[in-house]
């Protein structure tokens, strides 16, 4: 069963229409990356799977149910963007007060606690809490009760670079483990290695879907070979040149190096005529990385999209 089906999704706020045939799905134990700019409908998408409003138009089934009917609400977990606590309570009262609420077994608490990294903190009130520290009080309350499915906004906002790295190992540990994540964010920096698949959200509409190799084939974004020379750097681009035999590329010279820019498709046939050649020494590939494609994607506009700041 999946975690969520999302089948051709619209939504519109009074005039405005927001996401526009929407279709997405998530497995269990797969971890999903979210990403779009400022108001690209991250948010809506997240509060629609949670059943906070119902789709202006297509279907939508969560957890094999629907969305907002409370025995599906209780097997999810979601870590808001902004998360604020009650000041005066310590984390540990929070996250009892929340597993009270959620029907989520007391006794784990001081466990999650531990498991965000707030052990030495949990008896402190909140309103002593760093920004770092609420947002793991956040994470601990999302992941009350075992959730099949794990929706976190901008989880590692506020987090330093440690307690990313303890975050991400504690999202892989629960996909390990069967639980469906949904990772939004703008920070894409860092986080390829630890999503499955990531999503592409442009001013509603999906751009790509796919794990990295297929959102390289859907992009079809340049190749970069960052070639050394073995003899002289002239009779390396009379060879790159040549074993191109007439396709587009990029080529730029500096530091004694040639940097050649290839589509995907002639990138095998312009290495064989360069080995063949003898005119190079050395070279490394550089593959569009998952911030190239977003970029790509998002396209040159990119600012005119992201409406607010970032
Ligand atoms: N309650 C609302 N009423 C009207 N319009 C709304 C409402 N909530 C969001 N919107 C609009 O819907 C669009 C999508 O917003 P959403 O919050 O889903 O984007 P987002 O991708 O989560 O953005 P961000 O990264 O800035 O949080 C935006 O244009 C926003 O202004």
């Amino acid at each position: 069963m999946n975690c969520f089906e999302l089948d051709t999704i619209s939504h519109r706020y009074d005039r405005e229409t927001v996401l526009q045939d929407v279709t997405l799905q998530l497995e269990p134990g797969e971890i999903l990356g979210l990403f779009g700019h400022n108001g690209a409908g991250k948010t809506t998408t997240i509060k629609l799977i949670l059943g906070l409003m119902t789709p202006s138009a297509g279907r939508l089934s969560v957890l094999g149910g629907e969305a907002g009917d409370p025995r599906v609400s209780q097997h999810i977990g979601y870590l808001p963007e902004n998360v604020m606590f009650y000041p005066q309570l310590t984390g540990r009262e929070i996250l009892a007060h929340f597993a009270r609420l959620k029907g989520a077994s007391p006794a784990q608490v001081p466990e999650l606690l531990s498991q965000v990294g707030l052990a030495d903190a949990m008896d402190a009130r909140t309103r002593t809490y760093s920004k770092g520290m609420r947002q793991r009080l956040g994470l601990a309350q999302a992941l009350l009760g075992k959730p099949r499915l794990l929706m976190l906004d901008e989880p590692t906002v506020g987090l330093d670079p440690v307690a990313t790295a303890d975050l991400y190992r504690l999202l892989r540990q629960l996909r390990d483990e069967g639980t469906g994540i949904v990772l939004c964010s703008h920070v894409l920096p860092g986080v390829e290695p630890y999503i499955d698949r990531a999503a592409i959200l442009t001013s509603g509409a999906l751009k790509a879907v796919g794990d990295l190799p297929s959102l390289r084939r859907q992009a079809d974004m340049p190749v970069t070979l960052d070639l050394t020379p073995a003899g002289d750097v002239e009779a390396l681009e009379t060879a790159v040149n040549s074993a191109t035999r007439g396709h587009e590329v990029v080529v730029r010279q500096g530091d004694g190096r040639l940097t050649v820019e290839v589509a995907p498709q002639q990138k095998m046939s312009l290495l064989q005529g360069l080995m063949a050649s003898g005119a190079i020494a050395d070279l490394s590939i550089h593959q569009p990385s998952l911030e190239d494609i977003y970029v790509h994607f998002i396209g040159d506009g990119g600012l005119a999209h992201r409406g607010g700041a970032q």
